[in-house]
């Protein structure tokens, strides 16, 4: 497929599917039926004004939550009494609606159906390697030099294992073949489960037919790992600008490309900051990486400089990692069946500071271009204010002598 700029294709947003409206049914409020209204929260969960310094708050870690585990532990000591030594769910429980309160109605909404959707496929989906789901075990995962880089986490370590083909574009070896066997196996079990059950999952974004949204599937805990021990650390060496020390939240998933299932993906940006993409396998033809340089909002259709155009050959258990914003697509898979393992990563904090700025110079292309011209022009002022001033000044020394 030929494929040369953004001119000849606009950049679209890939955002995930929205977790509503899917046909697996279920009331809001486990026990209510369809219709009735629950009480509002407020007025049925409230915190106690000072908190409980005497009380040693349960550990939330390990959990597949929402929030950070230390807001619960934080916000368990405010607690009414009759709560303290309930069960941790049911703590949590209470502690969930307080904090999904401060969402905006329809977002909260969503949280909650999304929160059920998973629930539905978490206690009906039977798990083939439980050893993909439960405390990850990174030498079993991971191959050893990536291991290395991790523990020493420095620059120069990991420039060591990885290689920078284009700015911005960082490939290395990270996964054992052993862990791409397995999850090669557990998809495969999942797409059998969602033919035999009919069940409707949501797949991960709008652009794909197949694939499936890792998170949804158990794998959530371990995902928050993957991208919280092992690639927050690389970001925030390479990725500073655009919160990747800082990185929350992330949108786990694998896609599936060949004839018979997704077959290309078209020209986009990822809703993240930074984006992991590891080739899982099979053996495929095609199926190349396309990038085509890093845009924020307002310039994501603007024109390609000829040294932005790189493209890229998957190899299996191997990674690309670049910014969400960084312009790209995957040519059509033409033979055999090729699966990725993707991890976009997302600051919360970054996108907050996002809105009230408007240079992004620091990492889009073509705002740093727009700077450069702008500096350019006032340097062009300025010496021209000079020459004309000097001119003035001997027009004057002229007509004195
Ligand atoms: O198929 C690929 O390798 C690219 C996938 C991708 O860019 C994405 O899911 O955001
Ligand atoms: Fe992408």
């Amino acid at each position: 497929m030929a494929f040369d700029s953004a001119r000849t294709s606009e950049a679209s947003d890939r955002r995930p599917e929205q977790a509503i409206g899917h046909a697996n049914g279920g009331a809001l409020v486990p026990g209510l039926k369809n219709g009735a209204t629950p009480p509002p929260t407020y007025l049925t969960h409230r915190l106690r004004l000072n908190p409980n310094s005497d009380h040693r708050p349960d550990n939330y870690e390990g959990l597949d939550l929402e929030f950070s585990p230390l807001i619960f532990s934080s916000l368990e000591r405010y607690l009414p009494p009759n709560l303290l030594h309930q069960a941790r769910d049911v703590k949590l429980n209470y502690m969930s609606e307080i904090l999904l309160r401060y969402y905006p109605e329809n977002e909260r909404i969503r949280l909650q159906k999304h929160r059920e959707y998973r629930q539905k496929i978490i206690s009906n989906y039977q798990r083939l390697h439980l050893e993909l789901y439960n405390n990850m075990h990174p030498t079993n995962f991971f191959v050893p030099s990536f291991l290395k880089a991790i523990n020493e986490n420095t620059e120069q370590a990991f420039r060591n294992i990885m290689s920078e083909p284009s700015p911005g574009i960082f490939t290395f070896e990270m996964l054992q073949p052993r862990f791409c066997e397995m999850l090669l196996a557990e998809v495969e079990n999942f797409e059998k489960w969602v033919h035999e059950t009919k069940f409707r999952i949501m797949r991960p974004s709008t652009m794909n037919k197949y694939g499936a949204a890792l998170d949804d599937f158990g794998m959530r805990k371990m995902l928050e790992k993957l991208m919280e021990d092992f690639i927050r650390p690389i970001s925030k060496v390479f990725f500073p600008e655009v919160g990747g020390s800082i990185l929350d939240s992330h949108h786990g998933f694998v896609l599936e490309y060949g004839i018979d299932r997704d077959v290309d993906m078209g020209f986009h940006v990822d809703d993240s900051e930074v984006s992991l993409n590891v080739c899982v396998g099979k053996q495929f033809s095609g199926g190349e990486l396309f990038f085509r340089g890093v845009r924020c909002d307002e310039h994501v259709n603007t024109e390609t400089k000829p040294e932005e155009v790189f493209d890229y050959s998957h190899v299996p258990g191997s990674a690309v990692l670049h910014r969400g914003r960084h312009r790209h697509g995957a040519r059509a898979t033409t033979a055999g069946n090729r699966m990725n393992l993707l991890l976009w990563c997302r600051s919360s904090v970054f996108r907050e500071s996002r809105k009230y700025q408007k240079d992004f110079s620091s990492w889009c292309a073509e705002c740093k271009r727009e700077k450069k011209e702008r500096q350019r022009q006032s340097v062009a002022a300025i010496d021209m204010k000079e020459i004309t001033g000097h001119a003035e000044e001997g027009g004057a020394n002229c007509s004195l002598s």
